[in-house]
């Protein structure tokens, strides 16, 4: 049985998994730490990291960037393995992420569905075929307009991961309204849409000389993203200070 502390449990992702823990018999959440207190849950819930004494094998964390330092440093302090979900982080927060591998297992991924992680897999495989015909790479995302961060955790993954098998020789263009210039060869457009209850979708659009290629992901429900990160968890127990992804628990 895998013991979670559920950082951001009161938010929509940390109820999603909250659901889904209560009907699997190998994973309990023992705590949840959220300074929102609006909800009723079957576990107790802190307002702060310091606050929580409980035991436990693995932190989930969905919050917000703001809270995903405390959260590092309570994991590193408690020697509690964590699974970082929450995006918009910054480079330092990625360092500190990095930093606190060394002393505990972290497992940090922008998307933690199955589709996802395939889909980045597969454009990596167009990309080395299209570049080289001269295929110019665009990424557009869709979320829901709750979502604070632009672009997504996901969207920049997949750039990271196309810009991989380019040898990080391309740069990112976030807006083209700046200035009056065509497009140069080496860029990844990303460009983020906000409205509604969009729960995310992904195109990745490789555009050729009278022919385009798409590669596409829909989430249909945030439950995916949730199913991932209890894997994530169920994954992460036990194992020694490290830093993982969701490679590690596919294979493609
Ligand atoms: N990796 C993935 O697959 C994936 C999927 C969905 C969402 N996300 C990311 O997860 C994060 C959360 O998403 P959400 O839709 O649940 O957001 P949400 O706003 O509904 O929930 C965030 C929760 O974090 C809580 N919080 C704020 N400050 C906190 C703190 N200091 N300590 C603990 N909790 C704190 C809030 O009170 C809230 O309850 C976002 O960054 C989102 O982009 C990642
Ligand atoms: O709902 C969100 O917020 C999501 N954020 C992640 C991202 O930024 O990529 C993953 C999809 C859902």
């Amino acid at each position: 049985m895998t013991r979670i502390i559920m950082h951001g449990c009161n938010g929509k992702m940390g109820q999603v998994i909250s659901s889904l823990v209560a009907e699997n018999d190998q994973v309990t959440i023992v705590a949840g730490i959220d300074p929102y207190m609006g909800i009723e849950n079957p576990y107790p819930v802190f307002e702060t990291p310091e606050q929580c004494h409980v035991k436990a094998d693995v932190i989930i964390d969905f919050s917000n960037a703001n809270a995903v330092d405390a959260i590092l440093d309570y994991s590193a302090k408690t020697s509690i393995p964590i699974v970082v979900c929450t995006t918009g982080l910054s480079e330092d927060q990625v360092a500190h992420l990095k930093a606190i591998s060394e002393k505990v297992a972290v497992l940090f991924s922008a998307n933690m569905s199955l589709g996802i992680n395939l889909l980045i897999s597969l454009a990596q495989k167009a990309t080395k075929i299209l570049t080289d015909a001269n295929f110019d790479i665009e990424i557009i995302e869709k979320h829901h307009n709750q979502k604070v961060d632009a672009p997504s955790g996901t969207a920049l993954a997949i750039a990271d991961g196309i810009n991989y098998t380019l040898d990080h020789t391309y740069n990112y263009k976030y807006d083209r309204s700046a200035e009056r210039i065509k497009r140069p060869k080496k860029e990844i457009g990303i460009h983020a849409i906000r409205g509604g209850t969009i729960v995310g979708e992904h195109d990745v659009i490789f555009a050729g000389e009278d022919e385009i290629i798409e590669i596409n992901h829909k989430a249909m429900s945030k439950r995916i993203f949730a199913v991932g990160a209890v894997n994530a968890a169920r994954f992460l127990d036990g194992k020694p200070a490290g830093l993982y992804n969701m490679g590690d628990l596919m294979t493609f």
